[in-house]
């Protein structure tokens, strides 16, 4: 088994020198690689060349956040041969928040991935592309776009680009309109403030949009919550980060499907996947079920 470090250099710079030193320490006098990326998108190529070059059994430890996680899925989805451990030492790393019994410190320690849980992991696909955690429309797509504008100008990490992104949305409109098919059951057309498509529990620094969603159950399970006001809207969120907004079924409807298709009227609407921003009309979203083997730290 080969084992390849791939680094986003740019991701958590503390830790990342804790990391490089950690790596050296653990695999003193054993073969690795480590593969640093260049530039946003480099990772995927990275992956593929893995995934693509050969047959032989790749060990890929992706060290970033759930943005370089988003690359490197991209660059090996449906590949046998590759195993995926995630070493986070992003700003956000939600992703791994959905492994509930482990802490993020479980995920640094190298030590644990010596004989480390192997989980089946199904993915989101969405017009071509993967991911691995949440596909999302609306409020917190323009939330997640403040947030990356913050971060260009100003490198600040943890949670307060999330705020900033947050109030920054707040100024313009809440909803947005869709129409929406879940496998064979059409929603009439409606204004949603959330709607939100899981593989993992948390997205956006913490928030809770399915509580339920499990990553290898081979369902999306989906959020969708209609026409909130802004005064509803910090209430919201408070119990969002909770996912207790289940509990108010008058605007909040979860359900779980295997296909779905928005018809945004052939325009172009914004979408988060993992965290980065597309643009697509009427996108379709499926679930791919077991396209990724993890290799989660042992207990
Ligand atoms: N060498 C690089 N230079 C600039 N940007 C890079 C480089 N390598 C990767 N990136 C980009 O950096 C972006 C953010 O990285 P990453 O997701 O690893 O960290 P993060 O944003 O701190 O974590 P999180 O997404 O969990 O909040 C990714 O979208 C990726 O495309």
């Amino acid at each position: 088994m080969k084992d390849v470090f791939i680094v986003n250099p740019n991701s958590g710079r503390e830790s990342q020198y804790h990391l490089m030193t950690e790596i050296k320490d653990h695999f003193q006098g054993k073969r690795i690689i480590i593969e640093k990326t260049k530039s946003p998108g480099h990772a995927v190529h990275i992956a593929q060349k893995y995934a693509l070059n050969s047959s032989e059994p790749v060990h890929i430890f992706v060290c970033g956040g759930d943005g370089t996680l988003h690359e490197v899925v991209n660059g090996i989805a449906g590949c046998k041969h590759i195993s995926l451990s995630i070493i986070p030492i992003g700003t956000g790393n939600d992703f791994i928040k959905s492994f509930g019994d482990y802490q993020k410190d479980d995920f640094l320690d190298l030590s644990k991935y010596d004989e480390p849980v192997e989980q089946k992991c199904d993915l989101l696909k969405i017009n071509g592309e993967y991911a691995i955690n949440t596909v999302s429309f609306g409020f917190d797509v323009n939330v997640a776009k403040h947030v990356n504008h913050f971060r260009d100008k100003i490198p600040v990490g943890g949670i307060i680009p999330y705020y900033v992104g947050m109030l920054a949305s707040l100024s313009k409109p809440l909803t947005q309109e869709y129409k929406i098919q879940i496998d064979d059951k059409k929603y009439p057309n409606d204004k949603y403030t959330f709607v939100v498509f899981c593989n993992g529990k948390y997205y956006g620094g913490g928030y809770k949009p399915c509580p339920d969603a499990l990553i290898d159950d081979g369902k999306i399970d989906v959020c969708m919550i209609r026409n909130v006001k802004r005064s509803q809207i910090v209430g919201l969120a408070k119990k969002y980060e909770k996912g207790l907004h289940v509990q108010y079924t008058d605007i909040v409807e979860m359900r779980r499907g295997q296909a779905i298709h928005m018809d945004t009227d052939n325009k172009d609407v914004d979408v988060n996947l993992d965290g980065e921003i597309r643009s697509m009309k009427n996108p379709t979203v499926e679930i791919v079920p077991g396209a990724i083997q993890l290799l989660l730290p042992r207990k």
